[in-house]
């Protein structure tokens, strides 16, 4: 049985993705709508990830890798056809039914390897034509006729790096989480394929606590969602995850025993602090990483308990930290602030620098480039194994971001 009992606890397993054809696809053009600040360097960025890999073998902690698990779950006839069902069918109203079918064809005709490449690193028309070994019947398809080679009739999921945000295990379920960006939607669909499919996960069935897509627009995402421990778990209500999908969460928890407190803390709307893990990360039993612009005194939480069937109970906190401490039991909690002085958090910030992956109590990876925040770490007794991320960073994500913890101890 997977479960993640904690932040900080010991790590055993994890999903990590290391980038591949998507990362080859990002284009001045089209990073924004990808959700990228910049292109990247594709070789020096594997290498940056296989170093990240090897940081958590060295530690005893089992890596899996998003692609081989999407390749082995597309072994299954039935779990193929539940992807191109979702992939394919659900966008049938933007596609048109006829690239729908065109598509599908093409992607029913790949192996599990190469169809799993595809559907995290995109598809053109060129390819299509290529699968199909003929002309696509761009005569039937407006929406294929107007493509041009290059063009994707699927898009690339870039950000399928960041495993962290689309699926985040809390105690011993996990949550598949519906996506705020739709360039970000169909991971969702990846991990229910795996979680469905794949028998190392569909053989020892999770509760689900949430819905995946099916509950857009009531976003979730897991660079939100840190799971505390004693029964808590906080989630950052900002950019990307919404009031009605923490209600959800909350109320799956509660119902199944799995949580009795979420804490919910309301961050700024803006793409620098787009979840949570962007501004405050649990690094020890007792100490958390927060951006230190960010205004401890005037940051709004609230306190979500079990309350009827249908509602929780909500009780707004007057300190977020002061609240922590209770659920966690201690008597106080070490807060540290990134960055030497203004300018050097915002940029620490801006490159993941409270972006921090515990692996055990007070060791945590964290980027490099983060000069001061990894000293103001180490003079706090927190070990910092360094990752150099230059290219991963490009996405803006951090070592939080780009791992899902599927097996952590209590801390
Ligand atoms: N937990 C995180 O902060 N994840 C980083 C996600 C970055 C990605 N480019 C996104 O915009 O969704």
């Amino acid at each position: 049985m997977y479960q993640v009992n904690s932040e900080v606890g010991v790590l055993r397993q994890v999903i990590l993705h290391e980038p591949g054809l998507e990362f080859e696809r990002l284009t001045p053009d089209n990073k924004d709508a990808l959700l990228f600040d910049d292109v990247v360097w594709v070789e020096r960025a594997q290498q940056e990830h296989q170093a990240f890999q090897q940081i958590f073998r060295n530690r005893g902690v089992t890596v899996h890798l998003l692609q081989d698990l999407l390749t082995e779950t597309l072994k299954s006839d039935e779990a193929v056809s539940f992807m191109l069902g979702r992939v394919l069918d659900g966008r049938q109203a933007h596609m048109g039914a006829v690239l729908a079918a065109e598509t599908r064809r093409a992607l029913t005709a790949l192996g599990p390897g190469d169809l799993a490449a595809h559907l995290i690193g995109g598809l053109n028309k060129r390819e299509l034509r290529e699968i199909l070994g003929e002309r696509p019947s761009g005569a039937r398809s407006l929406g294929l006729d107007v493509l041009a080679d290059d063009e994707f009739v699927l898009t690339p999921l870039p950000n399928a790096l960041f495993t962290r945000d689309t699926s985040c295990w809390i105690y011993d379920g996990v949550s598949v989480n519906p996506m705020m960006m739709t360039g970000r939607s169909r991971e969702t669909v990846a991990y229910e394929a795996i979680y469905d499919f794949h028998p190392q996960f569909a053989d020892r069935a999770a509760d689900r606590w949430t819905d995946g897509e099916a509950m857009a627009p009531a976003a979730i995402e897991g660079g939100d969602v840190a799971v505390l421990g004693n029964g808590t778990v906080l989630v950052g209500l900002g950019e990307r995850t919404t009031p009605a999908g923490i209600e959800h969460l909350a109320m799956r928890l509660f119902a199944a025993g799995a949580a009795n407190r979420v804490i919910v803390a309301e961050l700024p709307k803006s793409r620098a602090v787009m979840h949570l893990d962007t501004v405050l990360t649990m690094v020890d039993t007792d100490a958390f990483v927060l951006f230190s612009e960010l205004d401890r005194a005037t940051l709004r939480s609230w306190t979500l308990t079990p309350g009827s069937r249908w509602e929780p109970t909500i009780t707004e906190n007057k300190d977020l930290f002061a609240e922590i401490g209770t659920a966690l039991g201690l008597s106080s909690v070490r807060v540290l602030q990134s960055g030497k002085d203004s300018y050097s958090a915002h940029r620490e910030q801006w490159n993941d620098g409270c972006n921090l992956l515990a692996l055990a109590p007070g060791t945590v990876i964290a980027y490099e480039i983060n000069d001061h925040s990894n000293r103001m770490l180490e003079e706090n007794g927190i070990e910092v194994l360094r990752l150099q991320g230059d290219q991963l960073g490009r996405g803006r994500g951090g070592p939080r971001c780009m791992s899902c913890p599927i097996e952590r101890d209590a801390a």
